[in-house]
């Protein structure tokens, strides 16, 4: 069996980035942006004032008194220059006239028809946002994964488009004569497939787009006719029937229709049964039916495979620290990922397993935020000594 780091980059192997497309700004949040994109003007493109008040030529002191000459609003720029003892009324976003010190807010002015007074208490801010404070043209965004306020930045950088890599299309392949699906009427010895739901949740999550497939019975033949409806995608993740019996059919199906293997089995619990290979071209990894181990799988092979192909360049899972609240037992000669729960304490997260650990119980899964790493032969650990977990 191979460790859980190197069927990951086995895993990463079987797959490449996708082609880009361009995208409107409105459809691209959530894409990989490819290329940085650059600014197209400075952001403020004019020096642009901070308040509503009055731009003044000449020292802010208290009792000063100014002429108003004109006026400027945001979308409406005043033409001339203000010369000293002169002040022009500005609201804010308004492109602060040539020759203005500073903005004064209004609650600092009196105003007598075309003259106005300052008072007091004028506080030390210019109120002026200086030409390209927040960028310059040319400035550029560089290449990620585009959030909600990467957009509003590239829409302010006038970048109408984006060059985004394509969403992967993942096949999701239930197997298994005992299940049906949900709203199905099952017989007594059938269940209700699950596992797939959640699956397809994960990729999406991760960007894909994905296309769950009729289930697949435990015969060749049916599990012929599946894979055939998953030919064009770009990543086909089969659930069950990776294990040994004589009825786990998936593995003996895929090396028959050419499936290029380059792994089965890894030192992991949950998820010993996984396999992945090059099926005629697609990636496909093929994960073990127990609920718990499919979802487990799904977030340490699954989605990273999807992030690559996005182009990402930090795909593989991120591990975080916490302290644990409760002791746990030595670990045996596979990773454990256990269900567990992290919360927030006086010293940083806290972390403790949940108490079943079996691999078939999604009320265990969906209670639980975090799997608990526990290393090969990774002796008993006490409270308060800082374990790795991934949030799932
Ligand atoms: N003799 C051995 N038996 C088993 C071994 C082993 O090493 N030797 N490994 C065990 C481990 S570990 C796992 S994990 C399971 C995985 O087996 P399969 O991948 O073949 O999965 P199935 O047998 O098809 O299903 C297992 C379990 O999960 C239920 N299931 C399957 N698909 C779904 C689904 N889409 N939604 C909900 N539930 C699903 C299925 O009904 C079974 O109860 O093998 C062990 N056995
Ligand atoms: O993937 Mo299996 O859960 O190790 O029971």
């Amino acid at each position: 069996m191979i460790s859980v780091d190197e069927a990951l980059a086995l895993s990463l192997g079987l797959v490449r980035p996708l082609e880009a497309e361009t995208l409107p700004l409105a459809q691209a949040a959530g894409r990989y942006m490819v290329q940085p994109a650059t600014a197209r003007r400075d952001q403020p493109p004019f020096a642009a004032s901070a308040m509503d008040g009055y731009a003044i030529r000449g020292p802010a002191l208290p009792a000063a008194q100014f002429d108003v000459v004109g006026e400027a609003s945001a979308g409406h720029a005043w033409a001339g220059t203000l010369t000293n003892g002169q002040a022009l009324r500005i609201f804010t976003g308004a492109p602060v006239p040539a020759g203005a010190d500073q903005v004064v807010i209004q609650e600092n002015v009196t105003r007598d028809g075309d003259r106005i007074t300052l008072g007091s208490d004028l506080g030390t801010g210019r109120n002026i946002r200086p030409q390209g404070a927040d960028f310059k043209a040319g400035d550029s965004l560089s290449a990620r994964l585009l959030r909600a306020t990467d957009l509003a930045l590239l829409a302010s950088m006038n970048v109408a488009a984006v060059c985004v890599t394509r969403r992967p299309v993942v096949a999701i392949i239930a197997t298994g004569d005992e299940l049906v699906m949900p709203g199905e009427t099952p017989r007594p010895d059938q269940i209700i497939a699950s596992n797939s739901f959640a699956l397809a949740a994960m990729a999406q999550h991760a960007g894909a787009i994905t296309r769950m497939l009729p289930i697949a019975r435990d015969t060749e033949a049916s599990l012929h006719a599946v894979f055939a409806l998953a030919q064009d995608a770009d990543l086909i993740v089969t659930i069950g029937g990776a294990s040994v019996g004589d009825h786990d059919l998936v593995g003996k199906v895929a090396a028959d229709l050419g499936m290029k293997r380059a792994f089965y089995k890894i030192a992991m619990r949950p998820g010993k049964p996984l396999m992945a290979g090059m099926l005629n071209g697609t990636p496909m990894l093929g994960l073990p039916g127990n609920p718990i181990s499919s979802v487990v799988c799904g977030h340490l092979f699954m989605m990273p495979m999807i992030r690559a192909m996005q182009g990402m360049p930090a795909p593989t899972p991120i591990l975080q620290h916490a302290r644990l609240t409760a002791p746990l037992d030595a670990n045996g000669n596979r990773a454990h990922y256990m269900r567990a729960e992290v919360q927030h304490g006086p010293q940083g997260p806290e972390i403790r397993s949940l108490d079943n650990q079996d691999s078939a119980l999604l009320t265990v899964l969906s209670a639980a935020n975090a799997l608990l790493l526990r290393p090969i032969g990774d002796g008993p650990r006490a409270i308060g000594e800082m374990v790795e977990y991934l949030a799932i």
